[in-house]
């Protein structure tokens, strides 16, 4: 443990967080995110909500978390065999009037209090109680399995992501590569796109059934926005910087987790080149395994609590094959996901123990990197949104990317990112510049 904390260079550490180009961790928070991530290496088996408990009652310190936790092994722990339906739908719906001309029941809410998970199975509770909808059967069937079996020989040659955290080079604990739809969109990328500080190497061309699926993603996912935007959101209107126009996904990434073991931490995608308000169509195939989705609500400085501590708990959304998740406008600005590791899968007929997801994106040609701030150390910067202060809760800002580079430490790059309506970002001639993150 020591060792993984002080060594000053390491060639490949397994840590749990921030694969790339999805996540981005959160403003502020990437010591405990990062810490958590370690902790969370190191005991796998162990809730992540657990490991957060721990290290806040050792003040942060991810030794004396570590050094609490050696003995520990979890008694018992729920099975992470994805199996029975339950629905919340009883609580959630109006109660009907009874037959004895009593008073209904008061209609109850159904809470995700903190510490607790709250295990969703149903379309219609994911839709209400989370920023997503699901899908199931989503492909015909023998569609679902060509792409699983296509996307299955490609994962072969998939690496895991590699970035920097602190002085050692991190990698993700899963693979994933980029696919694209044009040689000249992959030779765009490869040169100008950075993610986590660096480019990559492996973009591919999309495969000719993530092609063929994608227009049926296209539609689905437009037609839900719509449905979205119609019964959930405040009168009914588009959300603010949520774009009015379609949603056209030109990338698909493609995660690959083999094995129970594999995971991918708590994070938000990236919204650099995504824009605010992204929506993002992701494909499960394979293995079932449980997607987690935390709301970020904004603390209080001084107290650090949040006005409703009832409200932070962990939802576990089940993905089985062949489903389709819509991640919605509110979600990457306000909520957290992560695949956690699983204690056992079922194993499935086509891929045994592997589960491959497809995160179809819509990389918007305004936030093309040519078009955003660079930094002083001349890199496109990153553009992240205030997630946990209540203070400028919700406002965008760009920053230095390159602390993430390995043998650079990056500048203290700072500028508010201001956005339109429609979220086309606005170019302001004169800059704002300090050194102090909110
Ligand atoms: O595997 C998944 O379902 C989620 C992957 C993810 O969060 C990402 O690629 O950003
Ligand atoms: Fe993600």
């Amino acid at each position: 443990m020591e060792a993984f904390l002080t060594r000053p260079k390491r060639k490949s550490t397994h840590v749990n967080p921030t694969p790339e180009p999805g996540p981005s961790l959160e403003e502020g928070e990437e010591s405990t995110e990062i810490r958590l991530a370690i902790l969370s290496s190191l005991y796998p088996l162990i809730e992540q909500e657990t490991l957060l408990d721990v290290l806040l009652a050792h003040n942060g310190s991810v030794s004396q978390a570590s050094e609490s936790l050696g003995s520990f092994r979890p008694a018992t722990r729920k099975s992470a065999v994805i199996g029975h339906q339950r629905s919340l739908r009883q609580y959630t719906k109006p109660a009907t009037a009874r037959d004895d001309g009593l008073p209904s029941q008061p209609k109850k809410k159904a809470k995700s209090k903190k510490g607790s998970t709250l295990h969703l199975y149903d379309p219609e509770d994911v839709a209400e109680h989370t920023p997503c909808t699901i899908i199931h059967n989503f492909l015909p069937a023998e569609l679902a399995d060509e792409l699983l079996r296509e996307l299955l020989h490609e994962a072969k040659s998939f690496e895991q992501i590699t970035f920097k955290l602190f002085d050692n080079i991190v990698s993700s604990p899963h693979t994933s590569c980029l696919f694209l739809e044009s040689y000249e969109e992959i030779q765009e990328q490869k040169h100008s796109y950075y993610y986590n500080g660096g480019m990559l190497n492996d973009v591919r061309k999309l495969t000719p059934t993530l092609a063929k699926v994608k227009p049926i993603v296209q539609e689905t996912v437009n037609e839900q926005i719509q449905t979205r935007i119609r019964t959930r959101y405040p009168g009914g209107k588009k959300l603010r910087h949520q774009p009015s126009k379609p949603w056209l996904p030109n990338a698909a990434f493609v995660n690959c987790y083999a094995g129970a073991q594999q995971s991918v931490g708590w994070h938000s995608d990236h919204l650099t080149y995504l824009g605010p308000r992204a929506v993002i169509g992701s494909i499960s195939l394979g293995v079932a395994r449980e997607f987690r989705v935390r709301k970020i609500l904004p603390r209080d400085a001084e107290t650090n609590r949040s006005d409703d501590p009832d409200g932070e708990g962990q939802i576990s959304i089940h993905l089985p094959h062949n489903s389709l998740l819509v991640m919605h406008a509110e979600m990457q600005e306000e909520w957290k996901h992560s695949i956690s590791p699983a204690l056992s899968i079922d194993p499935h007929p086509i891929s045994g123990n592997k589960r491959i997801n497809i995160t179809y994106r819509d990389y918007r040609p305004e936030m093309h990197p040519s078009l955003t701030p660079r930094c002083q150390c001349n890199i496109p910067c990153v553009l992240r949104v205030v997630q946990q202060k209540k203070e400028n809760h919700g406002k965008y800002f760009w920053m230095c990317y390159s602390n993430a580079i390995p043998d650079k430490d990056g500048c203290s790059f700072f500028r508010w990112a201001e956005f339109d309506e429609e979220g086309i970002p606005i170019q302001r001639t004169t800059t704002k510049m300090t050194t102090e993150v909110p």
